[in-house]
């Protein structure tokens, strides 16, 4: 055992303790082993299940005839815009069963409890993506990506129903983050989908119907490139040629915007009640310059000028026709535009000219320097000090132009609040300097954060360690008793 010692260079053996370490080195290195084998096992067994039900649902989907076929409908649009609020009307279509797969941004998502307040009392499905961002999650190759494996479970269920002679599922709406880009999700079911696919993959089994950008009018121009938004104004009318390739270049704040646009066969240009006619047109040609193709609706709160809707009421007509938009109504854009247009983040130069990795459907990229930061209620807060809060975060400085959505779930209280009284959960929505604290829908679960007591997404641009540091101070100065 000496010798042992020795050769492992740790000197001497002191006398008595030398033995028991090297039992000990060893017994840890052995456990280290075996922890590591045994999850290389159980991560081994559950591709293998993937892969079985994979099989299973491929061969299913290779069966399913064209006409049966589940329609899908992307609805994209930049952050705030109004998407949620469309969807909210959609699932209260009674006479259909459609399935909402959501995807959200920040590392608590809210969405999908607001729209299960929706769905309360009808037949709907909702799945959330875990993943921050449907469109890094999108076809990722082997077992699939998140997206791939919710319509995986959308299929089971389809064919379950189907078996069971129950309501088949009518519709997939599938809603992406604010920052997505929905070029992977569109070819996801371009590739899947197509007459000439002997892939057999389940997204086979679906069909898209169209891509929906939701467009906020008082905000489009901030968030389209820079000479977009300048060439539809009065400003500045660089020619055509210039115009497009600064745009698939990439530049501008939110590049996304640019893409989400670009991708759509109907543009819902919502909010046109915050701004004037004169705006309401430059936000149109901004539009126009970026897809002159897609079909533009001018909405208040996701209903087209001209209809009504009821509060909780049905969909309008004009949202129901949303769902019906044919196949044939969109085209995949040229692949050269969509190499152009990548603005990924790439580790060389060769990467960025060829790009092949943006061509596939799956390359994590950076968000233009977007990110989600999330505050954390520490407990109960009063109105009074978190309106006041919330009117100093979006007017300090500049930040209100950096911070391009706030989300927020805390539980209130009122100023006139006695002892013993129970604080209200409600919802905190904000899109630029815009910053509103609205009631909890009725219905809707609450929050689960992990704590309990609620918190503030914040999504925007150049949010410091130090900035969140100082936000978060002020809303623990909110709290009710402090
Ligand atoms: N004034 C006005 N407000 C609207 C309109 N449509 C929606 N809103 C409000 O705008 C805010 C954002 O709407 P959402 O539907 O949550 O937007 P979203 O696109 O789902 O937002 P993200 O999930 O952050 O991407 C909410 O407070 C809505 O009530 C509208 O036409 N006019």
């Amino acid at each position: 055992m000496e010798g042992i010692w020795l050769a492992l260079g740790l000197g001497d053996s002191p006398s008595g303790s030398g033995p028991t370490l090297l039992v000990w080195l060893v017994i840890g290195s052995a456990t280290l082993l075996a922890a590591h084998l045994v999850s290389v096992l159980l991560q081994q067994l559950r591709i293998g299940r993937i892969r079985d039900k994979r099989s299973k649902l491929s061969a299913a989907a290779a069966a399913w005839g064209d006409s049966d076929r589940i329609p899908v409908t992307i609805v994209t649009g930049f952050l705030g815009a109004g998407k949620t609020t469309l969807l909210n009307a959609l699932l209260r279509c009674k006479d259909s069963r459609i399935c909402v797969i959501e995807n959200e941004v920040g590392s608590v998502g809210l969405d999908h409890d607001l729209l299960r307040g929706a769905t309360e009392g009808f037949a709907k499905d909702v799945f959330v993506l875990a993943n921050g961002c449907v469109c890094c999650s999108a076809g990722s190759g082997g077992t699939g990506g998140e997206l791939e494996r919710v319509l995986d479970l959308v299929l089971d269920i389809a064919l379950a129903t189907r078996e069971a002679g129950e309501p088949p599922v009518d519709h997939v709406v599938i809603e992406t983050s604010g920052l997505a880009d929905p070029a992977p999700l569109v070819e996801l079911f371009f590739t899947a989908g197509g007459a000439d696919d002997s892939s057999a993959s389940p997204s086979r089994a679906f069909e898209l119907r169209g891509v929906v950008t939701v467009a906020d009018a008082k905000n489009i121009l901030r968030h389209l490139p820079g000479d977009v938004a300048a060439a539809a104004g009065r400003r500045t009318d660089p020619a055509d040629s210039e115009l497009s390739s600064a745009w698939l270049a990439g530049s501008g704040a939110a590049v996304e915007a640019g893409r989400q646009v670009a991708f759509a066969d109907r543009i819902w240009l919502n909010k046109v009640d915050l701004v004037g006619a004169e705006a309401v047109a430059e936000a149109e040609r901004a539009i126009a310059r970026v897809n002159p193709m897609a079909e533009l609706t001018r909405c208040v709160q996701a209903v087209p000028l001209g209809e009504t809707r009821e509060k909780d009421g049905p969909p309008t007509r004009g949202q129901v026709a949303l769902l019906s938009a044919a196949r044939s109504a969109w085209t995949a854009p040229p692949a050269a535009a969509r190499l152009a247009a990548c603005g990924h983040s790439h580790g060389s130069a060769k990467e960025a000219a060829g790009c092949e990795q943006c061509a596939g459907e799956a390359a994590p990229h950076s968000h233009s320097a977007t990110e989600a930061r999330t505050l954390r209620a520490r407990g109960a807060v009063l109105r009074p000090a978190l309106e006041a809060w919330l009117a100093r975060l979006v007017s300090d400085g500049d930040r209100w132009h950096r911070l391009y959505r706030i989300k927020g779930a805390v539980r209130l209280l009122e100023s006139d609040a006695a002892p013993g009284d129970d604080p209200a959960w409600a919802v905190i929505q904000g899109v630029h300097s815009e910053v509103h604290v609205e009631p909890w829908p009725e219905g809707a679960a609450p929050p689960d954060d992990g704590a309990g007591s609620g918190f503030v997404v914040l999504i925007g641009r150049r949010i410091s360690d130090a900035e969140l540091a100082g936000l978060q101070e002020g809303l623990d100065a909110c709290m009710a008793g402090l």
